[in-house]
């Protein structure tokens, strides 16, 4: 994206994101670290294709097979089918909570979106993600039976199963320790590189992420009067 700009309001104080450039490459994992109240979610929502941008020069998803979505100009039509479908098959989430459904066990949790998008040979490929990602003894269990960093690694597994290109991770580390969000960081990071996936966590912990993301954004945050905060998402030079 570039030049892109999201403004919101409320009780009359007004907050404005800009973001002059954001791109993220295949096999690439990009942290987006800041304070709370920086801009953070604003920003999610809009990579999430939830929040339509006030302004955008470009607003490009360009796919390794050259697939392309010029989403600036579907925001800019409302083509709320077009976005919606990018959303379902190319984008993946992974919640600060997991988010996984409490009535289904870990195999259905993640086939789900498997389902959704009527993919083939689920069974095949849960079963190989979950070896990989060393929960496949949980397979069978409800996610409340699960540890903290159990549940989230089903979560990014959730995220990953319908093979999508751009995966979007929320704080996903927010609830475990910091032995286990280190373990998580470094497994989004090599998930991105076996996988040629690109991967967008956000995070407020800059050491956390510092080592491990192959770039970082940040947010340069001022006050333009007493109502008006500006906020710009610029890549930090560590
Ligand atoms: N729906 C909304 N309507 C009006 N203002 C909003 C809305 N959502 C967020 N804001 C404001 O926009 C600014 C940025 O909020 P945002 O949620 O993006 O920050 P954040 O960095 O994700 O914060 P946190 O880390 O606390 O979740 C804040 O000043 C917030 O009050």
């Amino acid at each position: 994206m570039q030049q892109v700009v999201k403004s919101r309001s409320h009780a009359g104080s007004s907050f404005q994101l800009v973001v002059p450039e954001l791109s993220v490459s295949p096999g690439e994992f990009v942290a987006v670290v800041g304070e709370s109240g920086c801009g953070k979610s604003t920003l999610l929502d809009l990579l999430a294709l939830i929040s339509k941008p006030d302004a955008a020069d470009c607003y490009r998803l360009v796919f390794a097979d050259s697939e392309q979505h010029d989403v600036a100009d579907l925001w800019s039509r409302n083509d709320e089918y077009a976005l919606a479908s990018i959303r379902r098959q190319h984008l993946g989430y992974v919640l600060q909570t997991g988010g996984l459904l409490p009535y289904l066990n870990v195999r259905d949790n993640l086939l789900l979106p498997m389902r959704i998008n009527r993919l083939p040979g689920g069974s095949k490929r849960v079963k190989e993600m979950a070896e990989r990602m060393g929960v496949a003894d949980c397979l069978n269990r409800l996610p409340e039976s699960l540890s903290g960093g159990q549940r989230q690694r089903v979560a990014i597994l959730r995220a990953l199963s319908h093979s999508p290109r751009l995966v979007l991770a929320d704080e996903p580390t927010a609830a475990v320790d910091k032995r286990r969000a280190r373990l998580i960081v470094q497994d989004l990071r090599s998930l991105a590189r076996d996988e040629g996936l690109s991967i967008i966590m956000v995070t407020h912990d800059l050491d956390l992420v510092h080592e491990v993301a192959d770039r970082t954004y940040g947010f340069e945050v001022s006050q333009v009067s007493e109502n008006e905060t500006l906020s710009i998402c610029s890549q930090e030079v560590l």
